[in-house]
């Protein structure tokens, strides 16, 4: 085993499951890891928007992962296991046994994804209640979260899914109730998609209201009436049946779970920071926002009392660091966006050609190729002519708005592969712009953010990171371990297996800064690829032609009335000075 350090001796095991993709790690008390496997898991798309999974298929990828992991090592020296997943809706019956969430009647596929979006017209409802949870959501509830999704189910799969339900999990809780048989949920998944307070618990008013008051009648057991803090040990730990699907010893401490970018949060937020010139060094970790970026982007910011950030979800009590309130801003999908747009490109078959010749990742190429055709000019000038609004599933943050599309302007007729390849970066400039947006909102309501800790596939991407340095102008930590995600994982099997006397010793002890990134002053005077900027530079009129009407605003006004803006279906766009 490579790199196996035998003198420290204890090891934790780590599973992420993401939405592309289940890894595992064997990570050690100095959160360096050991060993790291992956394999892809299969979604399906039955209907536009909605997304389903099996909770079969993941626990068996995650047992093969797993296996893999431990090969060759002495068993006795793992302590601890934590999982992460993504927040999709598990359903089970009674018997445990999966329920179909679809119309076909297929049981295998028994989870709604978290990016589904069949429940619009329950998310509206839910919405339209203005209760008093929902305050806690960022004011607005996403149709990511359980309670629309849950409705759509009692709405429309009455009696093969609803009827027949035992258990609504959301993904990291049927994982570790998959481990120990403790179906206890963790206080992240309840507190973050479930309207739960780590205050006052369930509110009985808004289930009433909201047309699932059978989920209360039998005072929650269905969604989960005993909650435990992320890394708390669960019951008698591992039990034989999992310890042998997975490979590992029974009765080793398993942890409550956390949803990924918590994990990620976890992973990354707690590392020391000294000797890097960094702005938060000696300040607050509230200083500190971590950004997971893999199909979707999470900036994960803390506070030590409630922020209430409009469009942004929380403020959660303890959802991720204990003790500390955490604000969740969002962007449904980016790693998934920049995909969709190289892939569906012309010029997309070259630049697989031509970089499977390199040997290079699609990525690596683009990249490459971005720094031939920019020749002396910063590479983000290459995008003054085009330009990318992100939102092709709609707005988490800060807008809010699940009916928001996405815009391309600036085409051309060419499409060869310096097209697709400046269209790539117009893509990720309009991501960063995303997250330009969310600190911005974040820090008006209070937060004050200096440094930003990035981890998730996307960081493997340096145009991504050096993009979001140069456009929010804040540096941005990279962690020693690119899978920062699994070490918030192992963090929470460390915890639970009693080494660390707390989540934040732990993350101290086994976060690690690897390479910061700086802004680069150079391409601050012109910030291209990004409408709001453009129009706030060149003072321009904007005229938006919409399904109905004409509206025009200056940039300010339009700044200022974002959100009445983003409420019109847009069609095309037109600049005009
Ligand atoms: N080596 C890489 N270079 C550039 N981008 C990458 C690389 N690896 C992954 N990505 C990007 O990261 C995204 C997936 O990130 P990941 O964290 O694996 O997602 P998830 O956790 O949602 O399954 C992909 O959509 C891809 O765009
Ligand atoms: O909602 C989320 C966290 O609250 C995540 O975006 C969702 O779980 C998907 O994560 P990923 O993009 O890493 O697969």
């Amino acid at each position: 085993m490579p790199g196996r350090d035998q003198e420290l001796g204890s090891y934790y095991v780590g599973v992420d499951v993401g939405t592309g993709s289940v890894r595992a790690a064997l990570v050690d008390q100095r959160g360096i890891l050991l060993a790291f496997a992956d394999q892809p898991i299969n979604q399906w798309e039955p209907q536009f928007n909605h997304h389903e999974q099996s909770s079969e298929d993941i626990w068996v990828a995650c047992c093969i992962v797993t296996k893999k992991v431990v090969q060759g090592i002495d068993l006795n020296q793992i302590r601890g296991l934590g999982f992460d997943a993504t927040c999709s809706l598990v359903v089970l019956d009674k018997q445990f046994h999966p329920l179909p969430v679809n119309h076909e009647g297929d049981s295998h596929r028994n989870i709604i994804m978290w990016l589904d979006h069949r429940a619009v017209n329950q998310v509206h409802r839910i919405n339209e209640t203005k209760h008093s949870v929902l305050q806690y959501v960022g004011g607005v509830m996403s149709v990511e979260m359980q309670a629309p999704k849950l409705l759509w189910l009692k709405e429309n799969l009455r009696e093969t899914c609803w009827d027949k339900a035992g258990h609504f999990f959301d993904l990291p809780d049927f994982l570790s109730w998959k481990a120990t048989g403790v179906t206890a949920r963790s206080l992240c998944s309840l507190v973050c998609k479930w309207t739960y307070s780590a205050e006052k618990g369930w509110d009985d008013s808004f289930w009433k209201m909201v047309g699932l008051e059978d989920l209360v009648a039998d005072n929650y057991s269905k969604i989960g009436n005993q909650v435990l803090p992320p890394g708390t040990s669960l019951g008698n730990g591992l039990t034989p049946e999992a310890a042998k699907d997975l490979g590992l010893p029974a009765g080793i401490a398993v942890a409550a779970s956390l949803i990924d970018a918590h994990a990620g949060g976890l992973g990354v937020i707690g590392a020391d920071v000294r000797g890097h010139g960094l702005a938060c060094e000696g300040q607050p970790v509230t200083s500190r926002l971590a950004i997971i970026c893999g199909t979707s982007s999470c900036h994960m910011g803390i506070s030590k009392n409630p922020i209430f950030v409009p469009g942004v979800w929380g403020p959660y009590f303890s959802a991720m660091v204990p003790g500390f309130w955490l604000n969740e801003g969002g962007q449904s999908v980016t790693g998934k966006l920049i995909d969709h747009m190289v892939q569906g490109h012309a010029a997309f078959p070259e630049l697989q050609a031509k970089a499977t010749a390199r040997c290079q990742s699609i990525y690596a190429y683009l990249n490459s190729h971005l720094d031939l055709i920019k020749k002396t000019q910063p590479v983000g000038f290459l995008t003054v002519d085009l330009h990318v609004w992100p939102d092709f599933h709609g707005n988490r943050s800060p807008l809010a708005d699940l009916t928001l599309k996405g815009m391309v302007t600036g085409l051309k007729l060419s499409q060869d592969l310096d097209d697709l390849a400046i269209l790539y970066l117009a893509t990720v400039q309009a991501i960063a712009f995303g997250t330009r947006l969310i600190i911005e909102a974040m820090e008006s309501a209070g937060h004050s953010i200096s440094t930003l800790f990035l981890c998730g596939g996307l960081g493997k991407n340096p145009l991504f990171v050096q993009m979001h340095a140069d456009i929010t102008g804040m540096p941005v930590v990279l962690s020693q371990e690119v899978e920062s995600v699994l070490v918030g994982a192992a963090i929470l099997g460390a915890c639970a297996s009693g080494d660390f006397a707390s989540v934040q010793e732990a993350m101290a002890r086994m976060s690690k800064v690897g390479k910061v990134v700086f802004p680069r002053r150079e391409d601050k005077r012109v910030l291209p690829g990004n409408f709001w900027e453009l129009m706030k530079s060149t003072g321009n009129w904007l005229f938006l032609v919409t399904s109905d009407c004409l509206f025009y605003y200056t940039c300010t006004f339009v700044v200022n009335k974002l959100k009445t803006f983003l409420e019109m279906r847009t069609v095309t766009i037109y600049f005009k000075n």
